[in-house]
């Protein structure tokens, strides 16, 4: 379904085009790049490995066209982000096709990907209408030494160029999450797809130029972030990045970006603390869903867990029945646990779970491994010594830490660099709001697993989690710089009658 139907035009041959000045084009380099299936670990698609010339080219159309767009009235930038809404939700199926084959992302989630982000544009231009409608009035008297001569009008101007930098689990929402706020606040997009998720992006990008938004102000630049990242990243006519991924790749790149505003939304180690008089059908519910869907590949998975000793073997035995249930295989099938994303990924995860069964931790279930396709584990007995009890796997393996006192689980918890989200288990909504309180983290999930959505919700990371906050209102905020105006009057306004 790739390249086909509306999307006729963004495929050369075999290989998928890359998106500039309105139009959809082959790269100069004449080189290309593969995108793997991580089901069969075989090539799948391929695109093009973009120049450092054609990025040039990418940001120069978007200065000029972001010009424009920034005195297109408000309600013609919404109105264009509802049409496109429409038509990603029309287009859902192959877009999903692609989240599938390039992501082994179950297609029922794949859908769901698509349409959220169509909901994601809708609520974005709504809210763009409602905050960028605002101002500020400020009169100059209440400050010492003023009196009522000045007059201050604030309001909010776009901030040029954004950057906008997807990771490979979520390519379509994640990209969608940074160019509607981006587009909304009248800023232009250069968007950097992940290698593994390029077409998907592709696609989704293709849905803006079907909407009819003008030439040059979005464009889709493909390559690996190894090649053309630090020249993206570095380059003078970016205004701002807005990037999720793993924190190496985005502390690297918040040491060399350099004086623009950077939204950075990197790894998570999501603690889920469960009390001795938590609901524990409820919490091995969550612990199922918040650990393994997308297998374990997501920033708000549930990745460690730390249950009071005393019902610890009640809640590991409720997580077990309910892990034996998951279905094991291939994304076209929905399965529950699909290969992750690639082979290093799938050693990586190998590689933490020998360590910790080296080390005497107790597996509850088999290790068992096909490819890049890995049966879920509930790893349990977990001592701060082992690796798990620290890194992110991001796949479908699940470390339980048994804990004598909350305040252990507490200091697990902030004694990590991660600090994206966490959880607590309990029926006690005093003991929720103090632990809470004590766990260092950009959001505490209460009785439920962590998060991002609904997606006009703060979301941020604290430490090596991230810099600033997402969500629809925070990124529209942060995509827009304060301007005032200032009126001076020979004299204070309050002196004539
Ligand atoms: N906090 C959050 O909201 C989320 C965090 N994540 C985190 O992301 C990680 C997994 O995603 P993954 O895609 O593997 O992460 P990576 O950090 O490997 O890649 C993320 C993106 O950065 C690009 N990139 C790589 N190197 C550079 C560079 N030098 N300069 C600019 N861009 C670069 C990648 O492109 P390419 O693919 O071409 O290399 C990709 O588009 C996990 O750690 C996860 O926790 C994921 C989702 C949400
Ligand atoms: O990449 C991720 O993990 C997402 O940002 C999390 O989104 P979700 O919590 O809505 O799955």
């Amino acid at each position: 379904m790739a390249g086909k139907g509306v999307f006729k035009e963004i495929l050369d041959g075999d290989v998928f085009k890359y998106y500039v000045d309105g139009e959809w084009r082959r790269s100069c380099s004449g080189q290309f790049i593969n995108v793997q299936n991580p089901s069969t670990r075989k090539p799948m698609f391929r695109v093009q490995a973009c120049t450092q010339d054609e990025v040039n080219r990418c940001i120069d159309s978007a200065k000029a066209a972001q010009k424009i767009w920034a005195r297109t009235p408000l309600w013609k930038r919404a109105e264009a982000l509802h049409r496109c809404a429409a038509i990603m939700k029309e287009q859902k199926a192959p877009i999903a096709d692609c989240l599938v084959k390039e992501v082994a992302k179950a297609l029922k989630d794949a859908v769901v990907e698509v349409v959220r982000s169509g909901d994601l544009l809708s609520y974005t231009a709504e809210e763009g209408i409602r905050i960028l409608s605002e101002g500020k009035f400020l009169v100059s008297d209440p400050f010492p030494g003023n009196e009522r001569n000045k007059y201050c009008l604030s309001s909010k101007i776009p901030l040029g160029v954004i950057l906008a930098i997807p990771p490979f689990n979520y390519p379509v929402n994640l990209a969608v999450s940074k160019m509607g706020p981006a587009l909304i606040a009248g800023n232009a997009v250069v968007l950097k797809p992940p290698t593994q998720g390029a077409v998907s992006c592709l696609h989704m990008v293709h849905t803006f130029h079907l909407a009819g938004f003008p030439k040059g102000l979005i464009s889709a630049v493909t390559g690996k972030g190894a090649d053309i990242g630090d020249f993206l990243t570095m380059h003078p006519g970016i205004n701002c990045i807005s990037f999720t991924g793993g924190c190496e790749t985005g502390i690297a790149i918040s040491k060399k970006a350099g004086m623009i505003p950077l939204q950075m939304e990197l790894g998570g180690k999501d603690s889920c603390i469960i009390l001795e008089d938590a609901d524990l059908e409820l919490a091995a519910t969550n612990i199922i869903k918040g650990g393994f869907s997308y297998s374990g590949q997501r920033c708000t998975a549930v990745k460690v867990v730390l249950a009071m000793e005393c019902i610890a073997d009640q809640l590991v035995c409720k997580v077990n029945a309910k892990l034996a249930k998951l279905t094991i295989g291939m994304p076209e099938d929905d399965c529950d646990i699909t290969p992750v994303i690639s082979e290093t990924s799938a050693n990586f995860i190998e590689g933490l779970v020998h360590d910790a069964r080296h080390k005497g931790a107790r597996l509850h279930q088999e290790w068992r491994r096909e490819g890049n396709l890995i049966w879920p584990i509930l790893i349990d007995h977990v001592r701060p010594d082992m690796r798990i009890a620290w890194e992110e796997p991001f796949g479908p393996i699940l470390p339980v830490i048994r804990i004598k006192t909350v305040e252990e689980g507490i200091h697990h918890c902030n004694a990590n660099n991660f600090a994206l989200q966490g959880c607590i288990f309990t029926r006690s909504f005093d003991k929720a709001i103090m632990i809470s309180d004590a766990m260092e983290s950009g959001t505490i999930q209460i009785n439920s697993a962590p998060g991002r959505g609904p997606d006009h919700f703060p979301f941020q990371g604290l430490r090596d989690s991230g810099v600033g906050s997402q969500g629809i209102t925070n990124s529209i905020n942060m995509m827009c710089k304060i301007k005032s105006t200032v009126m001076n009057f020979p004299a204070a306004t309050y002196t004539m009658g």
